[in-house]
């Protein structure tokens, strides 16, 4: 591994001396284990704690196979994908590997007794299997997360359809929080240059999300002038949702729960932004009965910041506490998109209000390679930037993602695998200090 790390941070290394270094035949990666997923059984979720079933192992190389490139991650993100995974809920991923492990002789390969966790990566690509021409080793690169095999024409207009669409390191394995990961070669793209890595590895998999469910057409199709409500505002997600809103000419209502996010928010350009915490909005009166008089007083708080206007666009999340809430301030003819349920998956909403109003709710999922590659070139233009606040080693992940199941972080949280610190891996300083505030605005808030 000394080799590898050598080879990338001497600026001379070239394709051939990357593809000459030998492979290690283990390498450190982050783990759940099979025999642990009953381990949180009876517990409430908050109490699942990651901490006690994420694992740091040594694991072997996988084999690789055509289409496909094994990359030295030097940096990666926690994703929620992630808590899911190591909270055993809402179902074990492991489920996930057995059923990939199904599809073919190469698939097998996954479904092991230890799954290797991680959806976002930034690195260098150590070699290509047959049939890869665009990715050659030395390649420095991020990776997506979509993983689809296209061999059913349901998937060929829009890849997230395809019938064996996964999320790479959550509904498969050699995943990104480790030192080596197995991708397929069309989940490559270029890494931005005036990033470094733990920066480049953090937008990933929320950036590309956020673009689907909001701007692209397969999601609301966001235009100018819209208001869009964005929950979370400076969380994963919302942080990238509320940057495509003000770049693209949008009004973001954003809501956070304490005065610091909402501080990042207005940092970011934001105007309107609500504190759901300071202004006490309970949209449940109990476990089974909503309140539609609280839907109304968000509703006109809403209005005083857009003079009288309702949401166009509301980017939903949370789920079942928020969801009632979020149809009900729509406008007539407005759009709900959704992509989770962090809060419970069986939402609860007065359906009058959508009908009667012509309003419409939208699934979105990840995105598709065109869309994940789109909006990887608005962090590599400088359009959109990384939201990164803090960043862990890779033996200190279980904290990492505890972290983020308690909802104490901002924005983005980071992993380095390979590299040795922060702040490596930038190729072009003198783009990187345009932009150098909104790249360390979530930094240590
Ligand atoms: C990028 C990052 C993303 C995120 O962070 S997202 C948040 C994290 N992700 C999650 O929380 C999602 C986790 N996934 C799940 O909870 C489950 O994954 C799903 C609920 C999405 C699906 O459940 P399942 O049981 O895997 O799939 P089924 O489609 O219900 O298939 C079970 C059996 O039911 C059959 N079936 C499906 N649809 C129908 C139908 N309409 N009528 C009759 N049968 C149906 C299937 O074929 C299959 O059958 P057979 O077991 O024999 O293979
Ligand atoms: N389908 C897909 O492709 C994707 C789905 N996801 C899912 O989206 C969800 C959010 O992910 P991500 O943004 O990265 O997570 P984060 O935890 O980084 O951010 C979510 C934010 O939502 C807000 N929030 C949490 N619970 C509630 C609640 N009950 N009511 C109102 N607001 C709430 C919090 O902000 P505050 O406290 O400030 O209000 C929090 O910061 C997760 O469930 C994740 O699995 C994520 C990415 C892709």
């Amino acid at each position: 591994m000394k080799e590898i790390l050598d080879a990338i941070q001497s600026q001379d290394s070239t394709a051939a001396d990357f593809a000459a270094l030998s492979l290690p035949e283990s390498y450190r990666a982050i783990t759940v284990h099979k025999d642990e997923a009953e381990m949180f059984a009876g517990l409430e979720s908050r109490d699942k704690d990651p901490r006690k079933s994420i694992h740091l192992d040594d694991v072997p190389v996988p084999e690789l196979g055509p289409g496909e490139a094994l990359v030295a991650v030097m940096a990666s993100s926690v994703n929620y994908n992630s808590v899911w995974t190591s909270i055993f809920e809402p179902v074990s991923t492991f489920g996930f590997l057995e059923r990939y492990g199904r599809l073919s002789e190469l698939t097998k390969r996954h479904d092991l007794p230890y799954h290797v966790i991680g959806s976002d990566l930034a690195g260098v690509v150590l070699r290509t299997g047959p049939g890869v021409n665009a990715w050659n080793p030395g390649d420095e690169v991020v990776a997506h997360c979509l993983s689809v095999e296209l061999e059913s024409s349901d998937g060929h207009n829009d890849t997230m359809l395809d019938p064996e669409q996964r999320i790479w390191g959550f509904e498969t394995n050699f995943g990104g929080l480790a030192e080596i990961a197995l991708v397929k070669s069309n989940q490559l793209m270029p890494k931005p240059k005036h990033l470094s890595w733990e920066e480049a590895a953090a937008p990933g998999l929320v950036n590309s999300t956020a673009y689907r469910q909001l701007v692209s057409r397969n999601g609301a199709g966001m235009k100018q002038g819209d208001n869009v409500l964005i929950w979370g505002a400076s969380g994963g997600l919302g942080s990238y949702a509320t940057q495509f809103a003000l770049a693209g000419g949008a009004n973001p209502i954003c809501v956070v729960s304490s005065p610091e996010k909402a501080e990042i928010c207005r940092k970011m350009g934001a105007e309107a932004v609500i504190d759901r915490n300071a202004e006490g909005y309970k949209f449940w009166k109990d476990e089974r009965t909503q309140d539609p008089k609280e839907w109304k007083r968000f509703g006109k708080r809403i209005r005083e910041f857009t003079g009288g206007e309702d949401i166009d666009i509301v980017f939903e999340h949370p789920g079942r506490e928020t969801f009632g809430a979020s149809v009900y301030v729509t406008r007539k003819g407005g759009t709900i998109t959704t992509c989770a349920s962090t809060s419970g998956y069986m939402h609860e909403y007065d359906n009058r209000y959508l009908w009667m109003s012509l309003k419409r709710i939208i699934g979105s999922h990840f995105a598709n390679y065109r869309e994940a590659w789109e909006a990887n070139r608005l962090i590599a233009k400088g359009k959109i930037h990384p939201t990164l606040s803090k960043t862990y080693s890779l033996e200190d992940t279980g904290q990492a993602a505890y972290d983020v199941h308690r909802n104490l972080h901002q924005g983005k949280v980071g992993v380095l695998a390979l590299a040795p610190r922060e702040g490596l891996g930038v190729r072009d300083q003198e783009m990187r200090e345009q932009h150098i505030d909104a790249i360390n605005r979530f930094r240590n808030v």
